[in-house]
């Protein structure tokens, strides 16, 4: 490069606003640019030709320090991503610091022993962002009413569907019944097939669940791991048991195989306890889910594969 212009090249890299610093083969600094000493307080002549690590003792031995010595010795160049070392040098944007992602380039020249370029980009912005949007997908994840494995309602869904339909039953006097649907023997079930195989038939058993619903205002929700719970407005006790072992069949129908099952079938199926409250015997949301859940223990212990109601304590 002719002599004159060099004086225009080192311009350019003060010019730049991005970090910018030059080692010599001794790790010597030769160049800290001007973004540099604005963001690290430091000024030109308490950097320049002294030992980089002198200036920058938090940086000895980590992955800046490799870095250097792949450029220095490999010629190897190396890129620093944000996600593992956030802000290795001691750089600030007020009180901000700033978070970096760094570039370590070997740089040849002729008649000398090889020198490095590091740049230093500041990607705060971009992690700010990063950040929000993780948040962000953090608060809709907890507001989000669908659960994550099925797509049917989840348990929050269902306590805010359970507390209207049965605040929407007292007042208009109508039933309101609730179905519990638990798998047989599932823990059986994903020993012997596996976790992703149980969690296929998760998937399957909730959707004939959700096929099931004939009215707008039926509601299947995935209560717990293997438990499902239906709500039934305007359901009496009769049809809520008809339409229990609809499910029961259906769910068998699906011919699921379940070699660990108690069932001959050795097939998938569920136990359903049903719980109806009345119009004239009102009663709280508490007594009627702890009604069900009995039902449905009653239906396990009765052995399985069957459908147990029981009136509200
Ligand atoms: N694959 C899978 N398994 C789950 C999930 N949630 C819960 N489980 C499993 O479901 C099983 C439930 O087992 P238990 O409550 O002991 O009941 P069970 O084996 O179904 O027996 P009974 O209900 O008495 O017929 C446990 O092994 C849980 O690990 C899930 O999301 N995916």
């Amino acid at each position: 490069m002719p002599l004159q212009r060099l004086p225009l090249m080192e311009s350019v890299l003060h010019a730049m606003s991005l970090g910018a610093v030059v080692l010599d083969n001794e790790r010597r600094i030769v160049l800290w640019n001007t973004w540099m000493i604005t963001h690290s307080g430091l000024t030109q002549e308490q950097v320049s030709g002294r030992d980089f690590f002198a200036v920058c003792p938090e940086l000895r031995g980590g992955r800046v320090d490799a870095a250097i010595q792949y450029a220095l010795h490999n010629n190897f160049p190396s890129l620093l991503s944000q996600t593992l070392n956030k802000a290795p040098f001691a750089l600030y944007l007020g009180d901000e610091r700033i978070q970096q992602a760094l570039e370590v380039t070997p740089i040849e020249v002729a008649g000398v022993p090889r020198h490095c370029l590091i740049q230093v980009h500041d990607v705060s912005i971009a992690v700010g962002r990063e950040k929000l949007l993780r948040e962000q997908a953090m608060v809709l994840r907890s507001q989000s009413f669908a659960d994550g494995l099925t797509g049917i309602a989840n348990r929050r869904h269902f306590d805010a569907a359970i507390e209207k339909e049965h605040r929407r039953a007292k007042r208009g006097g109508t039933p309101l019944s609730l179905l519990m649907i638990d798998i047989d023997h599932f823990k059986a079930y994903n020993d012997y097939y596996g976790h992703q195989k149980g969690d296929q038939c998760l998937i399957q058993v909730s959707a004939a669940l959700a096929g099931m619903l004939k009215r707008p205002c039926d509601l299947t929700a995935r209560y717990g791991g293997e438990e499902f719970a239906m709500i039934l407005p305007e359901t009496g006790a009769g049809q809520a048991r008809a339409m229990a072992e609809g499910i029961r069949e259906r769910v068998q129908a699906l011919a699921i195989r379940h070699e660990r099952n108690s069932d001959p079938s050795q097939r998938v199926t569920v136990s359903i306890g049903i719980a109806t409250q009345q119009p004239e015997a009102p009663m709280e949301i508490e007594a009627l889910i702890g009604a069900a859940d009995r039902a449905l223990y009653q239906a396990k212990r009765d052995g399985r594969n069957r459908v147990a109601a029981l009136q509200p304590a």
